[in-house]
């Protein structure tokens, strides 16, 4: 499979602070690829630079084939984005925004009209088409954004925390179009701090953290390599852990433990732990059985949860 996106040892710097320390990846052609952090984690200034808005400060990074260096104009027409902050133009209607946008990219006035007509349409904003963008839901703004980015017919979209802030029905609307858009062949990359969001649309993903790599893959496999199937939720006091953990050692294949609470991985030995569990019963102040997820990856691999306003210790 072509990549379209190529980094090699890329790096980061503002000033004296490294966002982004030395990383590698490749994007396919056709996949959504995900960069999946807390806040801070450098996945914005990673795809700022492939989107050829921040210079690299050290390493390789090639877009389509070129390198941003020498060849970003290039590049940049070729480009969708779509940035976190809502950077639509408040004086002119949602109509006007594509019609205007498209002429950066040299688009004449008729086929621009075409465009816009067909991605509102898409978008389900046909009929707002005349109002101006503070008339907008927030999701509706979202969804002109990223209208907006694709009114060049981008080989590529780039989506900076697509649905952060909006409320469920919003985001499933949003996804659904992002998935229809990658059934049509588009290659999209998206940053996310939502486990969910990353699960649903991401074909692979790289989890970052203070700007560093932690682990690549498919989704499914990351979870399954790290976690398995399920995960044990314990609260016991801290002074009682290491005996509980030594009385369960032969059914589970790996735990995390913050604080009170002691994560569980009992890989085929669900049932067997949970009968073993019941005869603890006294030092434990509460259990849950659940699915693993994403976040039990980040949180196994960095002893924190993904969100910076979740607490784990209740
Ligand atoms: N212009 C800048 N000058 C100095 N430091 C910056 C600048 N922009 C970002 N940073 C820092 O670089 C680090 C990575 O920021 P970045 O925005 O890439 O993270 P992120 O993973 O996208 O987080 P978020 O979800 O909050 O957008 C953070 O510590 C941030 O404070």
């Amino acid at each position: 499979m072509a990549a379209v996106v190529e980094a090699r040892e890329l790096v980061k710097k503002y000033k004296n602070f490294m966002a982004v320390k030395g990383i590698s990846f490749s994007i396919n052609r056709g996949e959504c690829f995900g960069f999946l952090g807390p806040n801070g984690a450098g996945k914005t200034t990673t795809v700022a630079m492939i989107y050829c808005f921040l210079p690299v400060t050290a390493g390789e990074l090639k877009v389509l084939g070129k390198d941003v260096k020498t060849d970003y104009r290039q590049i940049k027409s070729r480009l969708g984005v779509v940035w976190q902050e809502n950077n639509l133009d408040p004086e002119l209607t949602v109509f006007e925004n594509l019609v205007v946008y498209a002429s950066y990219f040299g688009i004449s006035t008729p086929e621009a009209q075409k465009r816009a007509e067909e991605l509102l349409n898409y978008f389900d904003l046909a009929d707002k088409r005349n109002v101006t963008v503070d008339n907008l839901s927030g999701g509706m703004k979202r969804r002109l954004a990223i209208a907006r980015g694709l009114i060049n017919r981008p080989d590529l979209l780039i989506l900076d925390e697509p649905t952060t802030g909006l409320d469920p029905e919003a985001r499933r609307l949003i996804w659904q179009r992002l998935l229809e858009l990658k059934e049509q062949g588009m290659t999209l990359i998206l940053t996310t701090h939502y486990l969910e969001e990353a699960s649903q649309l991401c074909d692979r993903l790289v989890i970052m953290d203070q700007g560093r790599i932690l682990e690549e893959g498919k989704p499914a496999d990351l979870v399954e390599k790290h976690i398995g199937r399920h995960v044990i939720e314990l609260r016991v006091p801290t002074a009682e852990q290491s005996k509980i953990l030594q009385l369960l050692q032969e059914y589970v294949q790996g735990y995390t433990a913050i604080g009170e609470m002691l994560f569980l991985y009992p890989g085929k030995k669900a049932a067997e732990t949970l009968t073993a569990l019941d005869r603890l019963a006294g030092a434990i102040y509460y259990r849950l059985q659940r699915p693993a997820n994403l976040e039990d990856v980040f949180l196994k691999l960095t002893g924190r949860g993904l969100k910076n306003d979740q607490k784990h210790l209740s």
